[in-house]
């Protein structure tokens, strides 16, 4: 199996562990044939200023699959759910003091600063019959809506590029990017991944954070996985 194309989270990933980007991960995506595309739960601005700095395609997934963008200049396909995520949000501020992240920026999601225990924010939910879920990257807290996430969003990617989800290899860190790494024909996390991005991998590279994206890329393409 030869892949089509390569599907890659930010944070985590191809970012060192302050977030600042790995250059040779962003040298290597350069070098690639195959069209990459950066799958993140970060706002979309944020990850079209990345993808057009490292010299990638504009057709982008962020907020965690509530926004799929068509590239750089075109529509985006945005999912409903914020008015959810803000009620959930309301609900959740009676009982902590929360701080919300690129709020100016997000379309379908609430994000909040971490710090707070995650469990008890989903037990208030779930008891209120709310529909959102709450997720924990290590980077911030998402209440986004269940049904969709990475995984959804490369289904869209995939169709819009005129292939299927198994063609894309993932590379991934967090939980955020279990359903990416599932829908996708092979899902690789890094050495730093969390329990459920390792769960849902087929892989786990030796190397951390974008050595690990590198260790990844590499295994790929000396198995002839990808061109
Ligand atoms: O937005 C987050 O919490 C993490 O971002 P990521 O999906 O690029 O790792
Ligand atoms: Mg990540």
């Amino acid at each position: 199996m030869v892949f089509k194309a390569l599907v890659v989270d930010i944070d985590g990933t191809i970012t060192n562990h302050d977030r600042t980007l790995d250059l040779r991960v962003a040298k290597k995506f350069r070098e690639l044939r195959v069209p990459v595309i950066l799958s993140t739960g970060n706002p979309l601005c944020y990850v079209h200023a990345v993808a057009r700095l490292i010299g990638i395609s504009g057709m982008v997934i962020a907020e965690n699959g509530g926004v799929v963008s068509t590239g750089f200049d075109s529509p985006s396909i945005i999912a409903d759910g914020m008015e959810e995520c803000e009620e959930a949000y309301e609900l959740l501020s009676r009982y902590f003091d929360l701080e919300k992240l690129d709020a100016a920026y997000r379309k379908t999601e609430v994000v909040l600063r971490r710090g707070m225990d995650v469990t008890q924010l989903r037990r208030i939910v779930e008891d209120n019959g709310m529909d959102v879920e709450v997720i924990d990257t290590g980077y911030a807290v998402h209440i986004k809506d269940g049904k969709i996430n990475k995984g959804t969003g490369l289904h869209t990617v995939a169709g819009l590029m005129g292939i299927q989800a198994s063609d894309f290899l993932a590379i991934g860190d967090s939980c955020n990017d279990a359903q990416m790494m599932r829908e996708a024909g092979l899902g690789i996390a890094v050495g730093n991944a969390d329990d459920e991005a390792r769960q849902a991998a087929s892989m786990i590279t030796e190397a951390s954070f974008g050595e690990g994206a590198l260790e990844a890329i590499e295994y790929a393409l000396s198995n002839d996985l990808l061109e």
